[in-house]
Formats: C-alpha cells, structure tokens, sequence
C-alpha cells in the first residue's frame, strides 16, 4: 500500500488535503432500455454510520420511502489496515450478506478484478450485474429523489413533495450554487483542516471553514426558513446537515476546527440543525435525520480516522434538548 493510499496520510507533500474523484458514475435511470433501471430488490447500498458523505444517501433512502426497495448494509465504523469492512459490532453486519465478504475492498475488486483505486462509502451496488453502479454520494441521492417514483406510493413521489421536490426546478440553480461553497468550504472544509499536514495550510483552510460557517448563519438570517430554503425541506438541508451533525461532536476536536462551536457560535445553524434532527412530522418523513445520525459512529469513526486511541467525550450532550 502506497502512503497515497492510506487514508490517514491525506495531505499532498504541500500539506493540503486533496480529495481523490470517485470512480464508478453510472447512473440507475428511469427511461427505456438503461442499463440500470429502478427495480425493487435490485440494488443494494453499503454505508457506514460514521462518513458523511454516506450519511447523505441513508437519509435521502429513508426521506423517499426507499427502505423495501433498496437494501441497506452497514459496515464498520473502524477503518481496517485494508479499508472498510465488518465486525458484527455496534448494530453492524458481520460480513456481507451477499457474498459473505469481511472487507468491503473484496466487493470492489468483484465489480473490477485488481481495482486499485480508494474503497469509498457510499457504494451502490447493482445485484444483477454484480457491480457497481456509482460510489459519489452527490449523485446517489439525485438518482434516489426521482428514478424510482414509479414503484412508490404517490405521497413519496417528487410530484407530491410540497416544494415541487427536493431539487425543486425553481430553486436548482440556487441550491447548486449554495452546495458549491458549502461542498468546498465546509463539506470538504472540514477535511481540508483536518487532515493538513503543515501549519500554513491548517491555517489557511480553518479560515475558511469559518468564514462559511458564518456565511450559512447571515443565510439563515434572511431566509424564511426553517429550511436554508424556506418552508420546506431541499439538497442543501441534506448535503450541510451530515458536516453539521459531527462538527461539534468530532470535527471541533479530532479535525481541529475549534474556532467556534455550532451551539454556542451560530444560534441560527443551531436551531436548523435541531430542528431538522428532531423533526418526526411530513418534512422528514417521520424522523429520517435522527433514524440515520449515530454519535458514537461518528465520534469513534473519527477518532479512528485520526488515530487517536481515546475518543474525546466532550461536548455532551451530543445535541442540545429540542427546545434548549
Ligand atoms: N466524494 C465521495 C467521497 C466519499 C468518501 O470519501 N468516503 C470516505 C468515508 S467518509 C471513504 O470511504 N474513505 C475511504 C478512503 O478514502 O480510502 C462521495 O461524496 O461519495
């Protein structure tokens, strides 16, 4: 294993964090003759608890209704010396349950025999032709938003969505740009602080997460919300929520980026954040963010990601009350 290939040793030789492209970007697709087209019990999604990026698709899986047609495998939260895999420990799978895998890289090199690539979740795993559809959780979430409204009931279809849709046409052009920023400053903001191997580049991106971070707060200042867009819920609730959820729990510590915290820096990012997490009504399709945010995942995740062998248990409690 090449130093590049470690996840623990991100950072380019300048010290910067530099994300690698996803590799697999087929896409499931309603119209006639695709190659992968929406069926039930044909594809499967393997997560684990602790990655955001994950994080997004499990929502969006529960947000759509998708749980009886799309398969949900959780793995590990602890990244072994050969990348994700299975333990059986916290509530996750013991191995894979379709070929009996204990390491996630297996299936990969199942879907492209000597991959060499990263082994990323999300993965969505197509059962049929024993591949991999798409491992770029950006793009998961769009195919699940609408290729598979014909096999769900009416009131889980886009049409039924109050907005016109999580990515409502009126608004696309505005939350692609707001995911812009927040991809590069805060999604991925986090990382780049995180795991900067010199001063000057920790330096420069915590700078940046911050001034972001205060950017979502004067957002939220203006918006009618209590979404980042208004009445309902959109992608851009979706793809903060997953960096918001582990920022005061993981990021401040384990990644450093402890300028400020969330709960007691930002009033506005704070009360969206538990109003979304604590939600059980129509917006959230009865709790989706809370049913897909596990604490200790992210916390030991984290830590585990780090290497830091004792896991920071502060600040607790890991949400504020509903009401606070
Ligand atoms: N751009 C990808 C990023 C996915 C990603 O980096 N996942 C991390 C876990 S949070 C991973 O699997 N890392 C393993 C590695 O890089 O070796 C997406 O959004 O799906």
């Amino acid at each position: 294993m090449s130093n590049k290939d470690d996840i623990k040793a991100f950072a380019d030789k300048d010290g910067h964090f530099r994300r690698q492209p996803s590799k697999f970007r087929d896409s499931i697709s309603r119209e006639a003759g695709a190659h992968f087209p929406p069926e039930k019990d044909r594809y499967v999604l393997y997560i684990n608890w602790g990655c955001p990026w994950a994080n997004r698709t499990a929502i969006v899986r529960f947000l759509k209704g998708l749980e009886d047609i799309i398969q949900l495998v959780v793995m590990d939260y602890e990244m072994f010396p050969e990348g994700w895999g299975y333990s059986g420990r916290n509530g996750t799978m013991e191995n894979d349950p379709l070929y009996g895998f204990t390491r996630h890289r297996q299936l990969y090199e199942k879907a492209e025999p000597g991959y060499e690539g990263r082994v990323l979740v999300p993965t969505l795993w197509d059962k049929k032709n024993e591949t991999i559809v798409n491992n770029e959780s950006s793009e998961i979430i769009r195919m699940f938003y609408t290729e598979f409204d014909d096999l769900l009931p009416e009131k889980f279809q886009e049409k039924s969505h109050p907005a016109g849709g999580f990515l409502p046409d009126s608004l696309k052009k505005d939350i692609d740009q707001f995911n812009e920023w927040v991809y590069n400053d805060i999604n991925n903001g986090v990382y780049k602080t995180g795991f900067a191997s010199s001063q000057e580049a920790y330096e420069q991106n915590i700078g940046i997460l911050f001034k972001a971070l205060d950017r979502v707060e004067a957002h939220l200042e203006k918006s009618e919300g209590p979404f980042l867009f208004g009445k309902h819920l959109t992608e851009a609730d979706i793809r903060l929520y997953p960096t918001i959820a582990r920022f005061d729990v993981a990021y401040h510590s384990l990644f450093k980026c402890n300028l400020k915290l969330i709960r007691h820096d930002y009033p506005r990012i704070d009360k969206w954040y538990r109003n979304i997490y604590y939600d059980e009504g129509d917006e959230t399709r009865g709790g989706a963010f809370k049913k897909a945010t596990y604490f200790d995942h992210i916390k030991y995740g984290y830590a585990g990601a780090k290497k830091v062998q004792i896991v920071p248990k502060g600040p607790m409690p890991d949400i504020l009350a509903k009401g606070a």
